[in-house]
């Protein structure tokens, strides 16, 4: 038996308070409406990538799963297995870490036939010259404010990466990168979590909704704030409530929507409910000068 609790954001220090209360609010909206759940979606972040170690801006770096990674990858297919899931569908975004943690959580579920579209509209958030570096040191030079600011402010967007570069011909030489529907020019060089949802709503609307519709199990394999921009559409989180959300590595996070996709309870985070706390402290510790133990 799965325990299933509300979660939104968890802080250490205050992380009931905003999170808590969004809840609140948003489950006592839910009890009024009356309205019927007709479709769920499952929305994760992939498992832990490589460069989390190093406490690193990956973005659109193109690093693997860490070890841990592939153990929340698997565990995740475990979970949604002994739930008695059924997924007609994954969408990933063009990284690695997205596709390996679909593959290895449909592998888990014994699921392997589940078709995996990949996009680069559910890329992570591009985070332009802060690629590659190390948050610690950021929050060191720039303060703890202005990292949490450039991490999960809505509309902030970080300076752009040019062509000096050191990930610039990595990323925008990358073969993946012709695929696209849009032009390598036109790929972003820079983006605000405002961004990431203009680039990902026509993909949601055009492409997974009519999955959806079709009565179709979805799983949404992305990334910490490509998940945060499309929860924040679904959910209807504001501009400012984004900012006390931060999503766990290889957490699903089941979504339960009326017909006219808007959500009929709170969001919930599935696994042990601990573990699920602690994991979204560690992220939130990588922009603080010194990590809690
Ligand atoms: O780009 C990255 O390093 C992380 C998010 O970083 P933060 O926004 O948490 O700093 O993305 P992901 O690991 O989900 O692909």
């Amino acid at each position: 038996m799965l325990s299933m609790v509300i979660q939104i954001s968890v802080n250490s220090h205050d992380c009931t308070t905003i999170g808590t209360d969004f809840v609140t609010r948003r489950a006592a909206a839910a009890r009024q409406s009356f309205r019927m759940s007709k479709y769920k979606v499952f929305v994760m972040r992939h498992g832990e990538g490589a460069w989390t170690k190093e406490n690193r801006f990956c973005s659109w770096v193109d690093q693997r799963l860490s070890e841990d990674g592939v153990k929340e990858a698997l565990a995740c297919g475990h979970l949604l297995k002994e739930a008695g899931y059924h997924l007609d569908v994954v969408f990933t975004s063009l990284l690695s870490r997205s596709i390996h943690t679909a593959w290895l959580l449909l592998e888990a579920m014994g699921q392997e036939w589940v078709p995996v579209v990949r996009t680069w509209r559910l890329n992570e958030r591009h985070y332009g010259a802060l690629i590659g570096l190390n948050r610690a040191e950021m929050a060191l030079n720039h303060g703890e404010e202005q990292v949490k600011q450039w991490r999960r402010s809505y509309d902030l967007t970080p300076p752009p990466i040019d062509e000096s570069h050191p990930y610039f011909l990595e990323i925008y030489n990358d073969r993946r990168y012709s695929t696209c529907d849009v032009s390598k020019e036109d790929l972003p060089k820079s983006e605000s979590l405002k961004d990431v949802l203009e680039r990902l709503q026509p993909y949601w609307d055009g492409t997974i909704v009519p999955e959806i519709k079709q009565g179709k199990l979805v799983l949404i394999s992305g990334h910490g704030n490509s998940c945060r921009a499309l929860l924040k559409h679904l959910e209807g989180i504001s501009d400012a409530d984004i900012v006390n959300v931060t999503l766990p590595t290889g957490t699903p996070i089941l979504i339960e929507l009326d017909e006219n996709f808007r959500p009929t309870k709170p969001m919930q985070l599935l696994g042990d409910q601990k573990a699920i706390q602690a994991a979204i402290r560690k992220v939130e510790d990588q922009g603080k000068v010194k990590q809690r133990a």
